[in-house]
């Protein structure tokens, strides 16, 4: 039997500059938990006292060593290439992503850490094939039918998070337990990597439209949910709870699924603006996804713009994926809270957002006919090519 560790327990969260991040190491530390964030980058939020920030590289195994030394628990979070124009970055994708996973096992090794817990993504799954209260005994999607190197990447740093369980700690402290979690899309007040876009969408008039089949069902999953489902699994790995977390992987979602546009509805009109009523083809939205990564590819390092949407963007948002969490509610207790979109919508207000009295003016009928005939001309080129399919 292993003994168990009374001291007061250090725990580091890589990525803890980031959203999901900092709001987990404030929840541990309200538990009485020190907490160190290790990030690239300063939280956008003032760190509370009592709570440490080192500015740190996964990329590099020193830097991850250095900060590893007294720690209990590693929560890696860290990641890079999730969404919007950093999903076509593949050389700092491939470098965070697995790179840098493999650094922090061999660093929980090397420094005798013996918990790990991996924030991984539903997408180690999901590659835009319907999947309807799928559970953990899916395989994985074969890697090269990834359309997007952050998923793919996630997937092999999830692979080897796992096959590292059980490895020998280099300081005979025992042996590393590691568990992923697989969250769906995070929301919350304050998120910043899909609302602040979507927001943005709306507010300049470019969310005209939905798309896909108005009965496909996705998930989300709340911060404050996602941060319980975290704290349970590293409760999970410990020897009192039987290490029952060890080796595994869990879907992590509200337990809600739901159209993705409907959604966001709340948000659209909390914020006094219109909610669209034309709907496009799911296969239409696609073909201009793949056109847009195309133009990327070109002329990106030329111009780095910000695409309207991914191919991996348009089958996570319109095609049905949801997941049972039967597994995280027996083996780690995952109760999921119901919450809604009002404090994401009182957050944008407060942030100066909302539907303003605005003159309809030249530049306006300019842009929605530059939409139209972009419309138009994606039509033209998708038309043939899905009449063939469907013959
Ligand atoms: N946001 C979602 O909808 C979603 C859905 C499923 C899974 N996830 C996963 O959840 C985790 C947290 O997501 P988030 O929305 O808080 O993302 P986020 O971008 O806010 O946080 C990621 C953090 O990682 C840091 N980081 C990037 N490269 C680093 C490096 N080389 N070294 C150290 N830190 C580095 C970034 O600076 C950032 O602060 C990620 O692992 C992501 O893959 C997110």
């Amino acid at each position: 039997m292993e003994p168990e560790n009374t001291a007061k327990e250090t725990v580091l969260i890589t990525g803890g500059g980031g959203y999901f991040g900092f709001r987990l190491g404030c929840a541990m530390y309200q538990k009485g938990v020190d907490v160190i964030l290790f990030d690239v980058m300063k939280p956008l939020q003032t760190v509370p006292e009592g709570i440490k920030f080192r500015q740190g590289d996964v990329c590099c195994l020193s830097e991850v060593e250095e900060a590893l030394k007294d720690i209990i628990c590693v929560f890696h979070i860290a990641s890079y290439g999730m969404s919007g124009r950093e999903q076509l970055n593949r050389k700092l994708i491939e470098d965070v992503n697995v790179k840098g996973t493999e650094n922090v096992i061999q660093a929980c090794k090397s420094t005798g850490v013996s918990s790990l817990v991996y924030t991984s993504t539903y997408n180690v799954i999901f590659g835009g094939q319907i999947i309807e209260n799928g559970d953990e005994s899916l395989p994985y999607l074969p890697l090269h039918l990834h359309p997007d190197h952050y998923s793919r990447t996630k997937s092999l740093a999830e692979m080897k998070v796992l096959e590292a369980n059980g490895a020998e700690l280099g300081n005979g402290k025992g042996v590393l337990r590691t568990c992923a979690l697989r969250p769906a899309g995070i929301y919350g007040p304050g998120e910043q990597r899909h609302l602040p876009r979507i927001v943005s969408y709306i507010e300049r008039g470019l969310f005209k439209f939905v798309y896909g089949d108005p009965l496909s069902l996705v998930e989300f999953v709340h911060v404050d949910n996602l941060v319980q489902a975290h704290i349970l699994a590293s409760e999970a790995l410990k020897a009192n709870n039987k290490h029952i977390a060890a080796g595994q992987a869990y879907f992590i979602s509200d337990g809600r699924p739901v159209n993705n546009f409907e959604f966001f509805r709340p948000l659209v009109e909390g914020l006094g603006y219109k909610f669209p009523t034309c709907r496009l083809p799911l296969s239409l939205v696609y073909f201009f996804a793949f056109l847009t990564e195309i133009v990327h590819f070109v002329v990106g390092h030329v111009y780095n713009f910000q695409p309207l949407l991914t191919r991996t963007e348009v089958y996570k948002t319109g095609v049905t994926h949801y997941f049972s969490m039967e597994k995280a509610r027996k083996e780690l207790g995952y109760e999921p809270q119901q919450y809604s979109l009002n404090e994401v919508v009182e957050w944008f207000k407060s942030q100066g957002c909302g539907a303003k009295p605005r003159k309809y003016t030249i530049m306006h009928l300019v842009r929605d006919g530059a939409l139209l005939l972009l419309l138009i001309a994606v039509m033209v080129s998708w038309f043939p090519s899905a009449v063939t399919l469907s013959l």
